[in-house]
């Protein structure tokens, strides 16, 4: 199993998904700097959460301009499994991959706290088992205000790809408490504001979030 982990200037969880995805799960993670192609042979991509060029103009919206995105959009289309995380989510959003946007959190504060989430709709290859179960890890974020139009919202809860949603409440204002979406020909492509990477280790608090990454990499 290969993973390939995209890195953008003012990316800063990448180096988090690495250490989970190699010594904590034990896989083959590699970094793929924005500039460069995918490598072939890739099972998953995770698109890190972070700064990426520091969230001007909004998070994610240059990002989506990497060189890298495109094969990322043809990898996604073609069925593999894409995870976006926090900033991740945000440039898959602004990227077209995954609809709707992330905006100011409605306090205009940023964030940074354990929220539980909910695993909801269907499965996802990140989620496969865990739907019906509640996980905890932390949000970190100041753009974590999912909208949606009415419509899109509906078709999304309609189809099963509302995949995570807070539990107690959205922290953020999001539409819906929707924490994570799905979308792809397979619900392929998953974005959550929440850091699964942050909570992986029993020894470091927690391991909630590790289930993602055994599910990611038994797809
Ligand atoms: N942790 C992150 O990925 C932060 C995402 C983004 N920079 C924000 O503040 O919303």
């Amino acid at each position: 199993m290969r993973v390939g982990i995209v890195t953008f200037p003012g990316s800063n969880c990448d180096h988090d998904v690495y250490h989970v995805v190699k010594h904590a799960c034990g896989a083959d993670a590699r970094y793929v700097w924005h500039k460069d192609r995918l490598p072939e042979k890739l099972d998953a991509v995770v698109v890190p959460g972070g700064f990426s060029y520091g969230d001007y103009l909004r998070c994610g919206a240059l990002a989506r301009f990497s060189p890298v995105m495109e094969d990322v959009a043809a990898f996604a289309n073609a069925g593999g499994p894409v995870l976006g995380i926090c900033n991740g989510f945000q440039i898959l959003c602004e990227a077209g991959l995954l609809p709707g946007v992330l905006m100011r959190n409605a306090s205009l504060k940023f964030i940074c706290r354990d929220v539980t989430l909910k695993v909801d709709g269907q499965e996802t290859p990140v989620t496969r088992g865990l739907v019906g179960r509640t996980l905890t890890m932390p949000v970190a974020h100041a753009e974590g205000n999912y909208f949606a139009d009415a419509e899109t919202l509906d078709r999304l809860e309609g189809e099963g790809r509302v995949v995570f949603r807070y539990v107690g409440g959205a922290p953020n204002g999001a539409a819906r408490d929707i924490a994570g979406i799905a979308a792809g020909p397979r619900r392929n492509v998953v974005g959550l504001m929440p850091h699964p990477e942050r909570a992986a280790e029993a020894i470091l608090g927690r391991d909630d979030g590790k289930r993602l990454f055994e599910s990611l990499l038994a797809a």
